[in-house]
């Protein structure tokens, strides 16, 4: 039996788990309110907090440091092939000088740290650069400007896997369009196990979301960054960590904004009923994506649990294709698979270089 230990640092929340080979034996977490996250200048900043919450919930439940491996939820590295890596000096350093800013360049980090304390290997799978993008996606109006991707990688795979299997077919036979409703928003075109088309979730790309910015009116963002009134990491902030319902209502709990809505209180419904609606406009590209044949619309992520939320979401898009809701993530169980599969010898372990 392997006992294996789960990181998974979100924008919006810190998760982990203790499994024992496929088996979540222990799980916690929690949420980190936006009035606690705005104090740090950027994420390494955050280390110290994310890894102190971590060791105390272990603590807390009595879990002595003893694991067979530790894996930590990818960060944003260079775009990489899907799979599981070993988590080595030269990806720590790349995360901790990532130029892309998200909580999820901390779960190798401390993985690393973790196992280095236990004795035992650390890993990372399907990261948020995972890119599998057909070439068109790539191409923007700007020649020396490609289109990078950073998703919700391991979640979207792991539910269109589930997805796949609940209906007798396989993810590299089908063709879904993958809704993650997080801290982030990404709407991927899955074609046949391959992400081919998907809005970058991180920065300035696609819908708005609890704290991103999304899209935005190129020629105010370009006057904002000429107007002298703010630095360069102050704009990057409001487009990553302080924009779209942190930046209209001031806070990132969507059970509260959901219910206030749902009661049609405002300006609670006006602006989520915005989000939602710039959602269903990304759902329709990606529709386009995939030429029109998709076999499922998955809503997943966070969000996904809101009635409200899934609703409106139903109604705007269920002429496309027939709408599943897998609310939450699977991602917890999937970095445990990876892991056991790498221990296992059953899955190829990459290295990073
Ligand atoms: N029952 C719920 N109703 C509405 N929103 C919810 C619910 N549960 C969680 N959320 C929201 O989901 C988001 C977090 O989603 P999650 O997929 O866990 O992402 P992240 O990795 O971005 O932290 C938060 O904004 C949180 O408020
Ligand atoms: C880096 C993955 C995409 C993303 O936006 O994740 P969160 O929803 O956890 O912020």
């Amino acid at each position: 039996m392997k006992r294996i230990f789960v990181i998974n640092p979100g924008s919006t929340s810190t998760k982990t788990a203790v499994f024992e080979d496929d088996k979540a034996v222990w799980m916690s977490g929690g949420h980190h309110p936006a009035s606690e996250t705005a104090a740090f200048h950027n994420i390494n900043e955050q280390y110290e907090y994310r890894k102190e919450f971590i060791l105390n919930g272990l603590k807390k439940s009595g879990i002595p440091l003893k694991f067979d491996a530790v894996i930590g939820r990818g960060g944003l590295t260079k775009p990489l092939q899907g799979g599981v890596y070993t988590v080595n000096e030269k990806m720590v350093y790349d995360l901790q000088h990532a130029k892309d800013q998200h909580a999820c360049n901390l779960g190798a980090i401390i993985a690393y740290e973790i196992a280095h304390e236990c004795g035992c290997p650390a890993f990372m799978a399907d990261p948020g650069v995972v890119d599998e993008l057909q070439p068109l996606a790539r191409i923007t109006g700007l020649s020396f400007m490609k289109k990078r991707t950073i998703f919700h990688a391991l979640n979207s795979k792991a539910v269109s896997r589930k997805y796949a299997k609940s209906i007798g077919r396989k993810y590299e036979d089908i063709n879904v369009i993958v809704v993650h409703l997080g801290g982030g928003i990404s709407v991927g075109a899955h074609c046949k196990g391959k992400v081919i088309d998907v809005n970058n979730a991180l920065n300035g790309d696609g819908p708005f979301s609890p704290e991103r910015s999304g899209t935005l009116p190129m020629n105010q963002l370009v006057d904002l960054c000429f107007s002298g009134k703010y630095s360069q990491k102050q704009i990057m902030k409001m487009i990553t960590g302080q924009g779209g319902i942190v930046a209209h209502l001031g806070t990132n709990d969507m059970i509260t904004v959901s219910r206030e809505a749902e009661e049609g209180n405002e300006p609670y419904r006006t602006v989520l009923d915005a989000m939602l609606y710039s959602v269903a406009k990304q759902v329709g590209a990606m529709y386009v994506a995939l030429d029109g044949q998709v076999d499922a619309i998955i809503y997943t992520g966070g969000i996904s649990h809101s009635k409200y939320c899934i609703d409106t979401l139903t109604r705007r898009t269920s002429y496309m294709a027939p709408v599943v809701v897998m609310p939450g993530e699977g991602e917890m169980e999937s970095l445990a698979f990876n892991a056991l599969g790498a221990l296992n010898g059953e899955l190829e372990i990459k290295e990073y270089v």
